[in-house]
């Protein structure tokens, strides 16, 4: 099995199966109710997400990373809340966003990979090792001293995925993940994740890319409509967009 991160202080610092506890999650954006109330426990390896365009998916992704705060109910990691210790929640829970763009804060590579790594406490020259380690993983050494904007769009997802990975944490939460990517980095990513021990939490609009999945939930309008193995919530989702694509319902209310 492959491991990540061989610097004891990159050690996750919580059980690896510590569960995901939401309780009473509600969150308005802009005035509008996008979260409504999610109670959930998750401590399943492979958890899938679905749900229409604007049905919350990403709002939720962040509430579960610590990076907004709900307006009522709390989310936690092995009992640590996440919005208000953002410092655990690095080594918790690590996610990789739809727009990669909205995660790159480095000008090269190199940089951009050793980052999250001095925020664990590294010091510059295992953080820079940990950053050679993980291109070395994806056989992109050459990548090293490119500057981020000569990356393509899909290289640039690869880049967040590897610093995600770089980091070992518990619980790694994955938004669209191969969107954009060809089909060998497609596989050589589900390779690496199907390899990883922590918990991988995927949003998808992609039923396949669930297959071995353990539980896949259904979020529809900021509620969680159904939720269980992967092929009974699937069954329940597919047949209700069939409907919806059927009647023509409005996808950009
Ligand atoms: N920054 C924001 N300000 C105001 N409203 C927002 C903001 N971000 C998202 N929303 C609204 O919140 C709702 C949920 O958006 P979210 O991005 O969580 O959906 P999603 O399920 O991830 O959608 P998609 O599948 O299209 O990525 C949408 O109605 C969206 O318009």
């Amino acid at each position: 099995m492959m491991r990540f991160g061989s610097n004891a202080r990159n050690e996750i610092a919580v059980a690896p199966d510590a569960a995901i506890e939401l309780r009473g999650v509600a969150h308005s954006l802009a005035g509008r109710e996008v979260l409504r109330g999610i109670d959930l426990r998750l401590s399943e390896r492979r958890i899938g997400l679905v749900g229409r365009n604007g049905s919350g998916k990403s709002t939720l992704a962040r509430v579960l990373a610590g990076l907004i705060a709900p307006d009522s109910g709390a989310v936690t990691i092995g009992g640590t809340d996440v919005a208000r210790d953002r410092r655990a929640a690095l080594r918790l829970i690590g996610v990789l966003f739809q727009n990669p763009d909205h995660q790159i804060i480095f000008p090269t590579v190199a940089e951009e990979l050793a980052f999250g790594l001095k925020q664990l406490g590294q010091s510059r020259a295992e953080a820079a090792a940990g950053a050679d380690g993980m291109l070395d993983r994806f056989g992109k050494r050459a990548w090293r001293e490119r500057s981020v904007t000569e990356l393509s769009q899909g290289q640039r997802h690869l880049l967040c995925l590897m610093a995600v990975l770089a980091m070992s944490p518990a619980v790694i939460l994955l938004d669209e993940p191969f969107s954009g990517l060809d089909i060998p980095t497609t596989r050589q990513l589900r390779r690496m994740l199907d390899g990883v021990a922590p918990r991988v939490l995927q949003i998808t609009h992609d039923p396949s890319a669930l297959d071995g999945y353990d539980r896949v939930i259904w979020l529809d309008e900021g509620r969680v409509r159904a939720d269980g193995p992967p092929e009974e919530t699937l069954a329940l989702y597919l047949a209700a967009m069939e409907e919806d694509a059927d009647a023509g319902t409005d996808l950009f209310d």
